[in-house]
């Protein structure tokens, strides 16, 4: 519950933070309320440090700070007070009530309370709606963790759905407009279509998000969780939970049409449907868009040999199509982190590429139903298409489909073939060979888009950059990002690895001011000392982080913490975290080549050589161990010194995390261990390594966990210490129920990520099975029964 109250402070700072980022250049102007500008202002000055004076020196800020003055004294909201800007402003933005697209997704959101998707239920915004949902079921009030993330869903939709109606209808309006001046000089027609686009889309948001908790910003991480559907995962279980088997099964079909490489939510999918509450044909995807109905009603009709059907299916269906990539793409036009203070042109440019890059996306990312992709998702249409025209003697039709087909597909044998069977009718005439304006269009598009990021990559670099700007390993990076480029400048970074952009490059000025502070003038970025250098305190300090003052600060700066952390709300569940950093590669090795080279087959567990799973060799080597090998001079003390350095890292770690004194928490036994895939034996994809078990206690059967013999009940926390990751398999698995069916995390081991957890019954937990390799860790119990202190240890004082 404490770490509860940690999220909502990081909330806080994420928000805050948010907020300021928005005070640059154009977005400041959304802002209305003048007081919120001079907020604004002050925020951006200790973060960016930016002097006050770049609130006023915002020109059209400036300009709004005046008009505010001049109404001010009649009324606090003096832009609300302009009734030519209210009646602008309903005729701009998107009207509630006449939602040109419905979003589908809003309409099969199970929350559909009222008919009406644009005013869902909504006395929270959207983050406070997801705390609430992931509080529930954390307290698991399954009822009220179900309503409030169909409301958080509900909420984000309306967000997105606000959003990217201003960003058109804007868009359109302000090219409709004669300019002020009829002759283009110096593209000043496009700075005027961007000041009224602008101005437009102020106005829109203002009204759209009236009366709203939720404003036209959210915290760039909520947004994130929002669109890899985090709530959805939660959902499901909550619906699990409170009984409601078909909905629970369309939330996690909802994940896997986004995602189909999840496994988890296959594996639960399919539990989901051996159950016989459940109907596959009544699975729903409810994040579907509009087109994927009307197209697969298009293609029935077209195979059932009903053409007139199938022509107004797919024409709608392509219709539908290109209006969502109009959305995707306008859904691009976000704000963006500049994360220093480039000039106007390169600024401007900058959030360009960023926004073109991820417009360029939509294509591909729409050319798919319910997960399932099709490269030729769009020409497709134009080949049933025009089989249909023909079909219904409308030779023009079919011939202007045929030669957009091939415009897509220029080398399409049997649509040249079908081109030369059109000619040879006599009705046939050549003008009819037209391909259509929308695909001509979309395609010249296309192709310049795709030039100008190809001129990106390959002009924008900078081989001058010094070698010691770039930090020499993986060691300071988070999980699963790529570290800043070889070779590169801010610029060219932005301009680089995907979305990331320039965020890499003051994130990691902002690691290396951090890491040079702790350490003093040590330049390598490492994050960890020496493996022989006990005494330092630099794992402590950094544990601390979630406290601690400098992360508060870098989070400011860069907003992304120094290395990656997974509290309760990640993971599914109570009292556990998962934690980066916590060993450096080296170190890794050393011990998993000591673990390797003198593990003891079937250690800890009277010799049984495959106690966990028969299918692997399981090896293991307590601490004493390795301080006895130590005295007979088998290994170096180096290495127990290792171990034990290791072994206190995650002491500490746990102790951090559940706020325990370091004095009231013992070692109860330290075990380093390997798990080894046999060649031949261990490919049977479903086979766990370590079936699902609590630590402290057993289950005789199901339901009860009891807490006596054989069970090692007074552990009271767990850690494993994870030493490498060249394996296949192996991933450790929090689970809700003892079969192993509702996962609800998966962690996959490397060097250095830890995962901490209570030892009782609320964390089930698991091994999937080893399939390659061998996986090492080095497994901690801790207990706060001082008497059952880990004998083996005191072999370690000497
Ligand atoms: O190795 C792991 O990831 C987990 C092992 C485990 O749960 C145990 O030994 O109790
Ligand atoms: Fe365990």
């Amino acid at each position: 519950e404490e770490h509860a109250v940690d999220d909502a402070q990081d909330a806080a700072v994420e928000e805050h933070v948010g907020s300021h980022q928005d005070a640059t250049a154009v977005d400041a102007l959304d802002d209305v309320d003048p007081a919120n500008d001079a907020d604004n202002a002050v925020d951006a000055n200790d973060v960016d440090s930016l002097g006050e004076e770049d609130a006023d020196d915002n020109p059209i800020g400036a300009q709004q700070a005046a008009d505010a003055q001049d109404q001010d004294a009649a009324d606090d909201n003096p832009q609300a007070a302009a009734a030519e800007d209210a009646q602008d402003a309903a005729d701009t933005s998107p009207a509630p009530d006449t939602a040109t697209t419905p979003s589908p997704a809003a309409l099969s959101t199970p929350a559909s309370v009222s008919s009406e998707p644009r005013e869902p239920a909504s006395n929270r915004s959207v983050a406070a709606w997801f705390r609430v949902g992931v509080e529930a079921y954390l307290s698991e009030d399954w009822k009220t963790c179900a309503t409030a993330l169909e409301n958080a869903i509900l909420e984000w939709q309306y967000f997105l759905r606000a959003n990217i109606d201003c960003r058109l209808k804007c868009g359109q309006e302000a090219r409709r407009q004669p300019p002020l001046f009829d002759k283009d000089i110096e593209h000043l027609q496009h700075a005027e279509e961007l000041l009224r686009t602008t101005l437009c889309i102020m106005k829109c948001k203002r009204r759209a998000f009236h009366g709203r908790v939720t404003t036209d910003t959210i915290a760039a991480s909520d947004q994130k969780a929002f669109r890899d559907l985090k709530a959805y995962e939660y959902l499901q279980l909550c619906y699990y939970q409170s009984l409601q088997f078909q909905k629970a099964a369309s939330a996690v079909f909802t994940i896997i049409s986004h995602d189909p490489s999840n496994d988890i939510m296959r594996q639960n999918l399919q539990y989901y449907l051996s159950m016989p509450e459940v109907d596959a044909n009544k699975l729903e995807n409810y994040e579907s868009e509009p087109y994927v109905p009307l197209y697969l009603a298009g293609t029935d009709a077209y195979f059932s040999e009903n053409y007139e059907s199938a022509v107004s299916n797919l024409e709608e269906s392509l219709h539908e199509f290109l209006n969502a990539v109009d959305r995707c793409r306008a859904d691009c036009e976000g704000p963006f982190d500049q994360g220093w203070l480039p000039d106007f042109t390169p600024s401007i440019t900058n959030h360009y590429v960023y926004c073109l890059k991820c417009k360029t996306k939509c294509h591909s990312k729409l050319s798919q139903m319910n997960g399932e992709r099709y490269d030729d998702f769009l020409p497709l249409h134009y080949n049933y298409l025009q089989f249909s025209y023909f079909k219904l003697g409308r030779l023009k039709d079919a011939c202007e489909a045929a030669a957009t087909y091939l415009m897509f597909l220029p080398a399409d044998e049997m649509m040249l073939e079908n081109i030369a069977y059109y000619k040879a009718l006599p009705k046939f005439k050549t003008s009819m060979l037209q391909p259509r304006t929308e695909a001509v269009d979309y395609i010249h598009r296309q192709t310049y888009e795709d030039a100008l990021l190809k001129f990106v990559a390959d002009e924008f670099i900078f081989p001058d950059l010094e070698e010691k700007d770039i930090p020499p390993s993986n060691e300071i990076r988070e999980i699963g990002k790529k570290p800043p480029r070889k070779q590169t400048d801010p610029l060219h970074s932005a301009f680089s690895e995907q979305n990331i952009s320039l965020e890499n490059i003051s994130e990691y000025k902002a690691q290396q001011n951090l890491l040079q502070e702790v350490k003093g003038n040590n330049t390598k970025p490492n994050i960890y000392p020496a493996a022989s250098d006990m005494t330092s305190n630099l794992d402590e300090y950094l544990l601390s982080q979630v406290k601690s003052q400098e992360l508060e600060r870098l989070k400011k700066s860069s907003r992304r913490p120094l290395f990656n952390f997974q509290r309760e709300s990640d993971l599914g569940g109570k009292k556990r975290f998962v934690v980066d950093g916590l060993a450096n590669e080296l170190e890794c090795k050393q011990l998993v080549q000591f673990a390797k080279v003198n593990g003891v087959r079937g250690d800890g567990y009277d010799g049984n050589k495959t106690p966990h799973s028969p299918l692997e060799i399981f090896e293991g080597i307590t601490l004493g161990q390795a301080a006895l090998m130590v005295n007979f001079g088998l290994i170096e003390l180096s290495t127990l010194k290792l171990f034990l350095s290791l072994s206190e890292r995650g002491k500490n770690s746990i102790a951090t995390y559940f706020n325990i004194s370091n004095s009231d928490l013992h070692f109860s036994f330290t075990h380093l261990v390997c798990r080894s895939s046999v060649p031949g034996k261990s490919v049977n994809g479903s086979a766990l390594s370590h079936k699902i078990h609590a630590d402290n206690c057993w289950f005789p059967k199901e339901g009860r966990c009891v807490k006596t013999y054989p069970a090692y009940y007074w552990r009271d926390y767990s850690a494993l210490l994870y030493l490498n990751d060249d394996f296949d398999g192996g991933e450790f698995i929090f689970s809700a129920d003892p079969l192993g069916k509702l996962i609800q995390s998966s962690i996959k081991p490397n060097c250095g990520r830890l995962v901490g957890f209570s030892a009782g019954h609320e964390n089930l937990h698991g091994v999937q099975g080893v399939k390659r390799g061998t996986r090492c860790a080095l497994a901690l119990w801790f207990t706060q029964d001082s008497t059952r202190s880990e004998w083996g240890r005191i072999l370690t004082n000497r």
